[in-house]
């Protein structure tokens, strides 16, 4: 399949939110996707990640808000009729259908004739490098395979935009990631438009242009990869980024957005970098990643680790210690550590977050 022409600027969400009696799964979420980008909705189990993707579908209908594609209002259209193509956590193929049968069914439904839905299907197949399996049935290929019948089967109609809804969770750890590879690939030949639900941070850095946090049926963060990953807006966001070491301090001076800030905690006194403004007084919640606490002497910011429990992860160790005042920290180091030892580690000044204490 050759790179996509688009046929729309911005898919937009406005206000949608969606009740399910009392419980509100998306509150007035406000969303954007734009021609030719891969946007990954990620959060945590209960977020509202697939209702959001629901809605879009036209699978659910909106309890308030309106989607558009550019002029077009869309949620008042049925699902068929919104330039979707769709591809889910269970693969959703048709057991007694061929491989190339499930391929066409979408063309099938929009009363594509006959010649042109096998060309269509076969050249999806194609894109997918399963081309040799057209004749098998779901049941002979392995989940990974499947899943990208799957793909194919949405590439087929030529959508304006492809949602995925968490379809790598069904996949074993190698299959996933190789299937990540050639999701990424699909999207960088063809440049479709992507937007993809996933609760795991790997998935959406590795593959997102731009990547949507969401919390409680609202955006909490949006933006590149690189920026949520090293500049999260908040403990939440951090905490969904691998800074796992999270703990209270309270700023001694006001600080403004990425200012040092001088903080200290039970004895401790700590320089760490605001991520928004900081008030003289205020508690603050302090977040570093376990890769980028350092072991060994010098510089500020340095306390004495009491070792408890050391994990081998392969290229690293992963350590877990208590600082003086029994709060826990992990890290990561290539250095030989073992448990009950204590170990002189440093938490550098720029990648120790400071987070005023607005949302916990
Ligand atoms: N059919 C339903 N009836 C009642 N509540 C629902 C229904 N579907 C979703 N919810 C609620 O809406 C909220 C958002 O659910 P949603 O499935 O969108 O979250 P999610 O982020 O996709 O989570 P998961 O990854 O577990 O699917 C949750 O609190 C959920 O319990």
């Amino acid at each position: 399949m050759t790179a996509t022409t688009h046929s729309f600027r911005e898919l937009r969400l406005r206000g949608v939110s969606r009740s399910f009696g009392k419980a509100i799964a998306l509150k007035e979420l406000d969303l954007t996707l734009y021609a030719g980008e891969f946007v990954a909705l990620l959060g945590p189990s209960g977020c509202g990640k697939s209702t959001a993707l629901n809605c879009l579908a036209g699978l659910l209908p909106l309890t308030g808000g309106e989607i558009w594609k550019d002029e077009q209002r869309i949620d008042t259209l049925p699902p068929e009729r919104r330039g979707f193509g769709m591809v889910f956590q269970s693969y959703a193929l048709f057991p007694h259908l061929t491989i190339q049968r499930n391929v066409e069914f979408g063309l099938r439904m929009r009363g594509v004739r006959l010649v042109q839905r096998r060309s269509r299907a076969a050249e999806a197949l194609r894109t997918v490098k399963l081309a040799d399996h057209a004749h098998k049935r779901p049941a002979e290929l392995s989940g990974g395979q499947q899943q990208r019948v799957a793909i194919a089967r949405a590439l087929a109609i030529e959508p304006d935009i492809i949602l995925m809804d968490e379809p790598l969770s069904n996949l074993d750890a190698s299959l996933r990631v190789e299937l990540r590879t050639e999701i990424k690939r699909l999207h960088q030949s063809l440049g479709l438009s992507t937007l993809y639900v996933t609760h795991d941070q790997e998935e959406a850095l590795s593959l997102a242009d731009r990547v949507v946090i969401l919390r409680d049926g609202r955006v909490e963060q949006s933006g590149p990869p690189a920026t949520v990953y090293s500049r999260p807006a908040s403990p939440y966001v951090a905490a969904f980024m691998g800074y796992r070491n999270l703990f209270t301090a309270r700023a001694t001076a006001a600080a403004g957005p990425g200012d040092t800030v001088s903080v200290h905690r039970d004895g401790y006194v700590f320089q760490a970098t605001a991520v928004a403004g900081v008030q003289a007084g205020a508690e603050v919640t302090l977040a570093i990643r376990p890769d980028e606490v350092t072991v060994g002497e010098g510089g500020a910011n340095q306390i004495t680790l009491a070792t408890e429990v050391v994990e081998f992860m392969g290229r690293e160790i992963q350590v877990q210690g208590r600082m003086r005042d029994g709060q826990v920290l992990l890290l990561r180091t290539g250095s030989d550590v073992v448990p009950g030892d204590s170990v002189p580690v440093r938490l550098p000044r720029e990648r120790l977050l400071a987070f005023g204490q607005v949302d916990g």
